[in-house]
């Protein structure tokens, strides 16, 4: 059975989004990173994670992202379907040959969504993140502009549940306010 179980909470909780239960996680048979972890993250708040580095925070959330799974445990995400999610890397995936506005076509059509709210959202962002042209290749702009761009596509579907590793990398601090 799939480790993530989807939409499973509101049977038992509608005002939790996510919980791990008992999470064990190693990546070498020693040490494990995550060792009997139990995590609640109401709805409607903000939820950080902080640790020293290597504690492994971006771990358990590539579990929760469904980009990795855990050794044992559970995991209860109060969301339809993994759409409804948006996941913002440590390392961004987006790619550099591709301009701002087609990243967010590519990400939008996987997202399903219709090319009219495609541009619009995009036109909004890109004015609320102050973004360059829409028409600047990813790979030539700075590491901070990349790293709100790949903040763009993760909300711009609109999920119901956010999940960001380090968000605030590279921005200063005016734009890390936003
Ligand atoms: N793919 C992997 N294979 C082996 N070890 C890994 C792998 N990914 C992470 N680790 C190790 O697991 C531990 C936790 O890593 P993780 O990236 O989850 O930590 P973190 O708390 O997010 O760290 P940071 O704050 O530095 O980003 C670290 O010791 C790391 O070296």
């Amino acid at each position: 059975m799939d480790q993530i179980e989807i939409n499973t909470i509101s049977n038992v909780d509608n005002n939790v989004t996510v919980m791990v239960r008992n999470a064990y996680k190693s990546y070498v048979s020693t040490n494990p990173i995550l060792n009997g972890l139990n995590l609640t993250v109401p709805k409607g708040i903000i939820y950080g994670l902080l640790g020293p580095s290597g504690c492994g925070k971006t771990t358990l959330l590539n579990c929760i992202a469904g980009r990795m799974t855990l050794d044992s445990g559970s995991i209860k995400l109060n969301v339809q379907k993994r759409v409804q999610m948006g996941y913002m890397p440590q390392s961004l995936s987006l790619h550099g040959a591709m301009t701002i506005l087609e990243s967010f076509f590519f990400y939008g059509y996987l997202y399903g969504m219709d090319t009219e709210i495609i541009e619009a959202r995009a036109k909004e962002l890109i004015a609320f993140l102050d973004l360059p042209s829409k028409n600047r290749l990813v790979r030539d702009l700075s590491g901070g502009q990349q790293r709100r761009v790949s903040l763009a596509i993760t909300i711009f579907h609109d999920p119901k549940l956010i999940i960001l590793d380090e968000p605030t990398v590279g921005l200063d601090p005016i734009l890390s306010e936003r």
